[in-house]
């Protein structure tokens, strides 16, 4: 079987990670979810208090250990919780704009690709982080469904928000993340979009998964 890279990019909540999460776990390849690194780094700046990234970043260590999906580990300490509140949500953009933080962790992400069999989703994994992957797709969905899943997510977090809020919240996201000037999300040339309003997590997983067989051979 040939050893391929599979790029997920796409606005918030459009179901990347959940989508990635299950072609990677079918095609026993390893899953990567870099939104997870610019949250953890996030949450070390808010704790430092200060925007010093490049000795912020000289403090960092982080590692993802695959764990029937993927869990966090900053400086040693578990935050895969921790990076889905609401204060690392709304300053993660700004954090996410910084050259630093995205030289930083684009090349900690390309070293994890190098021998192939990743399934990486973010923002810039098609145009910046994997040019060459074998599988593009560019993730999306209306904001209204969006919001909602999202709410459904806090819910069962223990996160309080609103669906109107959260559509606001991730409309403001969406257009810092597509307007900073370093690789602004956008769709790579050779991407193929799959919308996946009113899709089950199933049709799409099987969709993605048909895609990646015609790549695989
Ligand atoms: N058809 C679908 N495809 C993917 N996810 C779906 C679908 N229907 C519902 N969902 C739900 O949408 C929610 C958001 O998905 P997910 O967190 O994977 O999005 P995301 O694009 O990775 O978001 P973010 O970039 O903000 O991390 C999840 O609760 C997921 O279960
Ligand atoms: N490749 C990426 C991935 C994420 N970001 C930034 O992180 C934010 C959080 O991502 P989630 O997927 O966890 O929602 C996102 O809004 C971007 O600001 C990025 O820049 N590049």
């Amino acid at each position: 079987m040939k050893k391929i890279n599979i790029a997920i990019d796409g606005p918030a909540a459009a179901g990347k990670s959940t989508i990635a999460k299950k072609v990677a776990a079918a095609l026993d390849m390893v899953y990567v979810d870099t939104g997870a690194m610019y949250r953890a780094i996030t949450l070390a700046y808010l704790e430092a208090d200060h925007d010093d990234f490049e000795a912020l970043l000289s403090h960092i260590d982080i590692r993802l250990i695959s764990d029937n999906g993927q869990r966090v580990l900053l400086n040693e300490e578990d935050v895969t919780e921790r990076i889905r509140e609401n204060d690392v949500t709304a300053h993660v953009s700004f954090v996410a704009s910084q050259a630093a933080v995205r030289g930083f962790l684009v090349d900690l992400q390309q070293q994890m690709t190098l021998d192939k069999g990743v399934v990486m989703d973010g923002r810039d994994i098609g145009t910046t982080v994997i040019p060459d992957a074998e599988l593009k797709i560019y993730m999306v969905a209306s904001v209204e469904e969006r919001a909602l899943r999202r709410q459904l997510d806090n819910d069962m977090r223990g996160i309080s928000s609103t669906v109107e809020q959260l559509k606001a919240d991730i409309a403001h996201r969406d257009h810092l993340d597509m307007t900073r000037e370093i690789s602004p999300l956008s769709k790579a040339d050779d991407a193929l979009v799959v919308d996946t309003t009113g899709q089950s997590i199933e049709q799409v997983t099987e969709k993605i998964l048909k895609m990646a067989a015609e790549k695989i051979g």
